[in-house]
């Protein structure tokens, strides 16, 4: 269990994180989600006790993370893959980390086995490692000490896509173990398969979070009826948006029973009504972050430049 309560960073004027709270439960993945510069990582290092707060408090099992005894044992990070000694090889990195976290050193061809590093590639220096290799080793260094929880930012970023299918196998048989497991990624499509639960987080503050269903789920309805027009004024007349689409059938503004109560008073048969389709995780996306992406700030730029 991770719980983050009203933490706030400031640099100087810039809130880079913005009294975020939320929970990582465990027997879930959670999925960070954010546009560059959200304060993503930001988080995940004050998490980490990396970065000090400036006020706010996150727990990890409990206890800030510098409080745990042997945090190695029970909480597994990568944060940046890219950061690992290059002169090392693999298996001296997994050692070292055996050492320190006091891991028994056979766990550490186990390890590399669970990560697809073969023996080979694990006598190879890390300066010769490709960024996939590279978060295959910084996973096999968070799962050495067999922990119960994950912080994962951006572990699929370099992963080919046998890789990334790997790494959603492992991370979903992990809390299907009963772990925790926070992990940030821009990839959306990867996200919407490993996540069940999602926080999404613009310019500092959480705009969005809950399970995956719920945030995905669209209000409204769609009908199809024997007399579409018809139905369309009822649901008009009760103030309810209505749009006619061109495939036939309306997109309607109301919850399937409100659209079906509206038919049945109105008369007209109803030959079709469901819930919306739920959209997909890049259209939520877009629309919670519209405001917060470096994108709408350069449409906003184009626009002010005379023709
Ligand atoms: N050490 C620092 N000093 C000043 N500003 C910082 C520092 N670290 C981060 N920031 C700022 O804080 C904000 C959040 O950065 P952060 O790296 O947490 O975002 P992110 O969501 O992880 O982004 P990305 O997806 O691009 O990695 C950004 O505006 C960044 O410039």
């Amino acid at each position: 269990m991770i719980t983050v309560e009203h933490l706030t960073k400031r640099y100087g004027p810039v809130a880079a994180v913005d009294d975020v709270s939320f929970t990582v439960e465990p027997g879930h993945v959670t999925g960070f989600l954010g546009p560059n510069g959200a304060g993503k990582s930001t988080t995940m290092r004050m998490i980490c006790g990396l970065t000090p707060a400036t006020s706010g408090s996150a727990r990890v099992l409990g206890k800030p993370f510098t409080a745990l005894s042997n945090p190695g044992r029970r909480v597994g990070v990568l944060l940046d893959a890219a950061a690992q000694h290059s002169g090392r090889t693999g298996r001296e990195v997994l050692t070292l980390a055996a050492m320190m976290t006091g891991v028994d050193r056979a766990r550490i061809d186990s390890t590399l086995d669970v990560v697809g590093l073969t023996q080979r590639e694990a006598a190879r220096r890390v300066g010769q490692y490709s960024l996939g290799m590279r978060q295959r080793l910084g996973l096999a260094s968070a799962l050495l000490g067999d922990p119960e929880v994950l912080i994962l930012d951006e572990p699929a970023n370099g992963l080919d896509p046998a890789g990334i299918r790997w790494m959603r196998d492992l991370l979903h048989d992990f809390a299907g173990r009963g772990g925790t497991v926070l992990l940030s990624s821009h990839l959306l499509r990867e996200m919407e398969q490993v996540a069940d639960r999602l926080v999404v987080i613009g310019r500092g503050r959480i705009v969005a979070q809950g399970t995956k269903e719920e945030l995905l789920r669209q209000a409204g309805a769609f009908v199809r009826s024997t007399d579409d027009a018809a139905l369309a004024e009822a649901l008009r007349r009760a103030d309810v948006g209505v749009e006619a689409l061109t495939t036939g059938g309306l997109a309607v503004e109301a919850e399937p029973l409100d659209v079906g109560r509206a038919a049945a008073a109105a008369g007209v048969v109803l030959a079709e009504l469901r819930a919306a389709d739920s959209r997909g995780l890049e259209e939520l996306f877009l629309e919670l972050t519209a405001d917060d992406a470096r994108e709408s700030a350069t449409v906003h730029t184009r626009q002010e430049v005379p023709a």
